[in-house]
């Protein structure tokens, strides 16, 4: 049964935190849309960078390899265009010749959809991980590692490891439908990782389709500061490109594929709306950047580049997030999101990931992406491919080279890296050497997801992401009899899986799988048949129901409950003993009586503290004094003197250290017993001794002590009523 009463606590109750503090640098003041301080060190286009103390410690030729890295992730929704997207960025990006729909009528599926069940039902199961160049206008060649992830509720796990690894995403929204449930929860993932996003409002071709009306709901819904940077040119059938509200021109697609970018004056009859919208994204951002606020205030108009700078400023410091828009259907638009990865996401080195050093009783240490230092890894997914487990590794630190050692902190394990590849969806590109920062895939590890390599040198953990627990279970049974296959099959995919969980029920003796929706077991059962061969019959899916009660406190209406809670807190400011606060209690509310008349919110409040005070005194109510640590030193010829004068105040001497002339003794006592020290002391050295105290603890008096304090109390008290 859960949670079946209340308690109140007088202690502040603090999360443990689902997952690794990732990025935990701050770098301005305030706080971003996350709720919680600055997270990541920001950057600008003009690389004037605001914290430089992980970029220092790497040398500029790696620093710029870093500066045109991006590993971004692309969440939405399920159907809102991910893989549609994708398949643009991998045809615009020279990945693919041609592009393919999701259940196209050309039969092939889009490339990213590459297991032959994605491209049957036209959805995405697994992430896939893509390593693209793009060139970004006259600054040249970005690459970006591309993770294409899932939008169904089924497949939480594969979102989940892809924002653990990734420094940014795009966040695609449907143009018609905007924010839907999945979004949100994509949204909360990325807040959990503190992932900065862009967003593309896709589908504008679609009838209905009004960017503003999503933008409205991004901020309210998602409370996410949010403007756009373009205004769409045409509506539903007729949206032809996007008017660039910064560089102030209108961008059509041109070509078979939109593969040729036209640049032109903003239509005369667009000019108003589109000054309407640029101002709207100044105001937007003068309320999330210092610089543009102080711009604003002074009624001036910031520059291309100021405007530009403070919208890379506030999206990775998680303030803001900018608005693209498109149909990748159409292939509209499609390149200005490609730019705005590479202007607007940070890259490696403007990420503050850290791990723990097992040696160090795991204290926490920076991971700083410089491909000299000592190799770092994650193993974020596995994946069992023809050549065998195929392990996705994000490098955080260091280089990891094909041939090499690297060692598994979990198991200590030492392994050869026998295969190092790049991964292109289901095909893969060999590679010698890959760099700190990067998502790579290595052969022939073997490991579970989660688990963390280093070169041996150091012995560092980063800990695994959040799992949710499985909702949905089913029996499962080969139609034919055991085989081997069957067990190998899943304790593979609960291995490549951490939300698919295998056990046996101890009754029916059945082999029950457990997972995160019907969808999700019914694609490991189809798996079963197509990989390994194996029909299998299933049960009925039981859903992993838990007991709880609706209506705790019993006989208690609940609009009293607050006012009980009022009560123990009113108890709490002022102790029976001797009227000081009380410390480290809990107050359970089991249940109470009603009366129809008599009941009020004064009573239970009034009861709740008589209830307490009752079991306040029958649970052996000590009270507890604080304890200083007391620090002395004076000449060596007064040392008996000065111990013997803490010794008489009760105190317990932890230490003394003789230095040439004079000691140092440490002691424990108590605060109360301190008064008059400074006199006594100087009196005893003849005004040569010093002495320093602090707050070190609380502890319970003495019994005779407790009796006098008690006794004096109630002696002030009499006195008072008189
Ligand atoms: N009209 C229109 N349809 C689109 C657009 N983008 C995608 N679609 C269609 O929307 C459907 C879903 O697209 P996908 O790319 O599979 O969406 P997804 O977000 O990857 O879906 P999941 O991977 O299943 O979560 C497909 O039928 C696409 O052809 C667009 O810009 N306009």
């Amino acid at each position: 049964m859960l949670g079946s009463r209340f308690c109140f606590k007088n202690s502040r109750l603090t999360n443990s935190g689902l997952c690794f503090p990732r990025r935990i640098k701050t770098f301005q003041r305030g706080t971003n849309f996350y709720g919680c301080r600055q997270t990541r060190l920001a950057s600008t286009t003009t690389d004037e960078v605001t914290d430089n103390s992980i970029k220092e410690q790497i040398d500029p030729t790696d620093l710029k390899r870093l500066e045109r890295l991006r590993n971004i992730g692309i969440s939405a929704h399920i159907d809102s265009g991910k893989t549609t997207l994708t398949e643009r960025v991998l045809y615009y990006t020279g990945r693919i010749k041609s592009i393919h729909e999701v259940r196209g009528k050309d039969g092939e599926g889009a490339k990213m959809d590459s297991m032959e069940l994605e491209r049957e039902r036209g959805i995405t199961i697994q992430s896939a991980a893509t390593y693209c160049s793009w060139k970004w206008g006259s600054r040249g060649d970005y690459n970006i590692n591309i993770i294409d992830t899932p939008g169904h509720v089924d497949f939480t796990i594969e979102v989940e490891r892809a924002l653990r690894v990734l420094d940014g995403a795009i966040l695609v929204l449907c143009g018609v439908s905007g924010v839907q449930s999945q979004t949100i929860t994509v949204d909360r993932q990325m807040r959990r990782y503190n992932v900065p996003r862009l967003s593309f409002i896709n589908k504008l071709d679609r009838v209905g389709a009004n960017p503003f009306n999503i933008i409205d709901q991004v901020r309210q819904k998602l409370k996410i500061p949010a403007a756009a940077l373009q205004i769409p040119i045409g509506a539903e059938d007729a949206f032809k490109g996007v008017v660039d509200l910064i560089r102030w021109k209108a961008l059509y697609n041109d070509g078979n594929r939109g593969e040729n970018i036209i640049e032109k004056e903003i239509p005369e009859n667009l000019i108003p709306f589109a000054t309407e919208k640029k101002q709207e994204l100044i105001e937007n951002l003068a309320d999330v950047d210092d610089q543009i606020a102080d711009i604003f205030l002074m009624e001036e108009t910031p520059t291309q580049t100021q405007i530009i700078d403070a919208i890379r400023r506030a999206t990775i410091a998680n303030k803001f997030t900018p608005v693209f828009m498109g149909s990748a259907f159409k292939n509209t638009g499609v390149q200005h999101v490609l730019d705005a990865v590479c202007a607007y996401l940070p890259n490696p080195s403007e990420v503050h990931n850290i791990a723990l050093d097992v040696r160090q009783k795991e204290t926490p240490v920076d991971l700083i992406p410089y491909s000299k230092n000592p190799f770092v890894g994650l193993a974020f997914k596995l994946e069992e491919g023809k050549y065998g487990q195929l392990t996705y590794l994000r490098v955080y630190q260091g280089a990891l080279k094909k041939g090499s050692f690297v060692v598994n902190t979990k198991t200590s394990k030492r392994v050869k890296v026998p295969r190092l590849v790049r991964m292109h969806s289901n095909e893969m590109e060999d590679v010698e050497e890959v760099g700190a920062g990067e998502i790579c895939a290595m052969f022939g590890i073997d490991c579970s997801s989660g688990d963390t390599f280093t070169d041996g040198a150091l012995e560092y953990t980063m800990t695994s992401m959040f799992v949710p627990d499985p909702v949905i279970s089913l029996a499962i049974t080969p139609k034919v009899k055991e085989s081997a296959n069957f067990s190998k099959a899943l304790n593979r995919f609960q291995r490549e899986d951490p939300t698919f969980r295998v056990s046996i029920d101890p009754e029916s003796k059945e082999t029950i799988v457990s997972g995160m929706g019907e969808l999700h077991l019914d694609i490991y059962v189809e798996r079963m048949r197509r990989e390994y061969n194996i029909e299998c019959v299933t049960g009925k899916p039981q859903v992993a129901f838990r007991e709880t009660i609706t209506a705790p406190g019993g006989n208690i209406p609940s609009q009293y409950i607050p006012a009980i809670e009022k009560g123990f807190r009113d108890a709490l400011e002022a102790g029976a003993l001797i009227g000081h606060p009380v410390n480290g209690v809990r107050f359970v509310l089991e249940d109470g009586a009603f009366h129809a008349v008599d009941s009020s919110e004064l009573a239970f409040r009034l009861a709740a503290q008589y209830a307490f005070r009752e079991a306040f005194q029958k649970a052996k109510p000590v009270i507890l004094e604080p304890i200083m640590n007391v620090e002395v030193t004076a000449p060596i010829e007064f040392q008996g003197t000065v111990i013997g004068n803490l010794n008489k105040r009760k105190g317990t001497i932890l230490d003394t250290e003789v230095q040439e002339d004079h000691f140092i003794a440490t002691a424990e006592v108590s605060l109360n017993n301190m008064f008059g020290y400074s006199s006594d002391l100087r009196a005893a050295t003849q005004g040569k001794g010093e002495f320093s105290m602090e707050y070190k603890k609380h502890e319970p008096v003495f019994p005779n002590i407790q009796e006098e304090l008690i006794a004096e109390y109630k002696k002030k008290r009499t006195a008072e009523k008189k």
